[in-house]
């Protein structure tokens, strides 16, 4: 093509786009799709044909169905069925639970115990497990608590009178779905990313709650899908109890066909019954599912009843959210004033580390000044994170020791022994040390506000109220009041950046960790982020970087300390590393990146 043609290529193209411009409405045609109309009427068609030839067919007694539909013994029996359903489910997922809690903890007694759990009643079948249980009778004829071996008893029953017919069937379905629920429970738990717990565990969240209220309704996004199935086919397995002679929905229905043998219509009664069980199971997993899908999806899809009121209402009835923010005034960052009087002094003294045969941290000591910016550089894998993480006793070291203010990480000193502290212990005394991480690790089901708030309520007893108001306080500090009840997927890199930072800032810590804060945000958001810690590093707390933003590093910190191999090759003043490095390595690091 020419240069003229294409010019006047360029011309056509426009005077269509303002010819198009000119006229105000015009009417849409939606684009056409023959093959999917004619597999709509088709589908139809074939629904069409099965209904009439359902209805139609004496044969399969819809007359018997109506009679039988709402019969006593038919309600008695389905009563059965959702009893046996709720309890086999209820006590299954609590014991499924235990048991991937031992699974996944780190006593090899209890993984030993809840694998060969599993391993055994995943093997037996249920109707087998059913029958063992209802002839416990004959194994074992009394069942006795008392202390063992000492002729003591407490209590003595008859085996017979204590496992029932209906007994035996809870306790079967119970042992069976424990099985298979603590593997999906397991499964859920495996699903939640590693830096999630770690956060937890920096900003000092108990075990507990670290698991109700990070891992676990995380976790439930995975574990909710096939543990309704697993309900499902309880629901539909609790029929094999038929075989205990216990008269639920399918053995109440067997027992009226071979009285009237009339036997389609009864299979029918069960079918629809069991219809509506799943039905209902169906709904309620949904609601469940929803619940437990906050802040999984940046733009999560209007429920149900919105979308109902909606189209009621008209889609001017609901706001706009753009239109709200968009209205909003541009909020401006406010100085973020000294946190604390002082920041705390830290002290490293002969640290060593290993993974496996890696040396990677090796003899490190270091003094790092209350209140001042320390800045950690060096080749990447030369051991900068892992001191990091040394720090506040994420990574537990070999040799030597980490204080804060005098007071050691992880251990109790006793003379010339240290003793390692309790977990519940460490994360006490880990509250004096913030950390923000490089993937920022926000609990993705919390909004802002409740990342933010998580640790001063379940941590310091702070009050609600008050949590609140100091977390709004530093939301405005970092600029981003109106993100208070957005979920951290819809925010920006630099934005969710800024959010961990307040985060680790609401316990008012002594030391705060920065772990290349910046190297997962796109050029263009780094410098937002950088500007809050240049603000920070002002306020009177002890802060400690591991970043490759040399010019940041210079500009913001009193110390900066070079790295290799574990080893730190030298430490100084800016002006000194910067200027005059006294190490050729320093040196050449610094030329290959300045
Ligand atoms: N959990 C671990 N298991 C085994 N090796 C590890 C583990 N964590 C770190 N390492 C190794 O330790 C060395 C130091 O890692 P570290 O993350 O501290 O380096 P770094 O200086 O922070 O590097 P970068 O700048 O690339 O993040 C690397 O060789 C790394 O592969």
């Amino acid at each position: 093509m020419t240069l003229t043609s294409a010019i006047r290529q360029v011309d056509v193209t426009s005077s269509e786009h303002s010819a198009i411009g000119s006229k105000a409405h015009y009417r849409i045609v939606p684009a056409k799709y023959p093959a999917r109309t004619i597999g709509t009427v088709f589908a139809l068609i074939v629904i069409f044909a099965i209904l009439n030839s359902v209805f139609s067919n004496p044969r399969w007694g819809w007359d018997v169905f109506a009679e039988w539909f709402f019969a006593e013994p038919v309600l008695v029996g389905l009563g059965r069925t959702l009893l046996l359903t709720f309890l086999g489910a209820f006590l299954g997922f609590l014991l499924g639970t235990g048991l991937a809690l031992a699974r996944v903890s780190r006593s090899p007694l209890l993984v030993g115990v809840s694998w060969t759990y599993v391993w055994i009643f995943r093997s037996i079948p249920l109707i087998v497990l059913l029958l063992i249980l209802n002839n416990f009778g004959y194994l074992y004829e009394t069942v006795t608590v008392g202390v063992p071996y000492t002729g003591i008893n407490f209590f003595s029953w008859s085996t017979t009178q204590l496992i029932t017919p209906f007994a035996a069937a809870v306790l079967g379905l119970t042992l069976n779905a424990a099985a298979f629920s603590s593997e999906i429970v397991r499964g859920g738990i495996l699903s939640v990313d590693q830096g999630q717990l770690e956060a937890a565990a920096a900003l000092s969240l108990p075990r507990r709650r670290q698991f109700s209220r990070i891992v676990l309704p995380q976790a439930m996004r995975t574990i909710l899908p096939n543990g309704f199935n697993e309900i499902i086919l309880l629901a539909k397995g609790t029929s094999q109890v038929y075989i205990l002679a216990l008269p639920e929905l399918f053995y109440t229905i067997q027992i009226i066909y071979r009285r009237n043998l009339e036997v389609i219509p009864l299979l029918m009664v069960a079918t629809v019954w069991y219809l509506v069980i799943l039905t209902v199971l169906s709904l309620i997993q949904r609601h469940i599912e929803r619940h437990y899908a906050r802040g999984a999806l940046r733009n999560p899809p209007p429920s149900l009843f919105t979308n109902v009121f909606r189209r009621f209402a008209g889609p001017a009835a609901a706001p706009s959210p753009t239109a709200e923010t968009a209205a909003r005034p541009v909020e401006r960052r406010t100085a973020i004033a000294p946190l604390r009087s002082r920041g705390g002094a830290v002290t490293i003294h002969g640290v060593s580390k290993s993974f496996g045969h890696l040396k990677v941290l090796d003899n490190v000591t270091l003094t790092i000044p209350a209140g001042s910016v320390t800045t950690i550089l060096g080749q990447s894998g030369s051991g900068k994170s892992t001191l990091l993480r040394s720090i506040n006793h994420l990574e537990r070291v070999d040799d030597g020791f980490i204080a804060i203010d005098g007071e050691l990480i992880g251990y109790r000193q006793h003379g010339e022994t240290l003793y390692e502290l309790k977990e519940k212990d460490i994360l006490k005394r880990r509250v004096e040390v913030g950390m923000v991480f490089q993937n920022f690790n926000l609990f993705p089901h919390l909004t802002v506000l409740e990342n933010i708030i998580e640790a001063p309520v379940a941590v310091r007893r702070i009050p609600r109220e008050q949590a609140d108001a100091e977390a709004l306080g530093l939301l405005a500090r970092i600029g981003l009041s109106d993100k208070a009840h957005a979920y951290p997927r819809q925010l920006s890199g630099g934005q969710q950046q800024r959010v961990a930072i307040a985060r680790a800032l609401a316990l008012k810590p002594k030391v705060l960790l920065f772990d290349e804060p910046t190297s997962a945000l796109d050029p263009e958001l780094v410098n937002e982020v950088l500007d809050v810690i240049k603000e920070l590093a002002r306020s009177g707390t002890t802060l400690i970087i591991v970043t490759h933003e040399i010019g940041f590093a210079r500009e913001v910190s009193d110390l900066v300390v070079f790295m290799e191999q574990g080893r730190i090759l030298e430490t100084g003043t800016t002006e000194k590393v910067f200027s005059r490095p006294e190490h050729p390595r320093t040196a050449g690091f610094l030329a290959k990146v300045l």
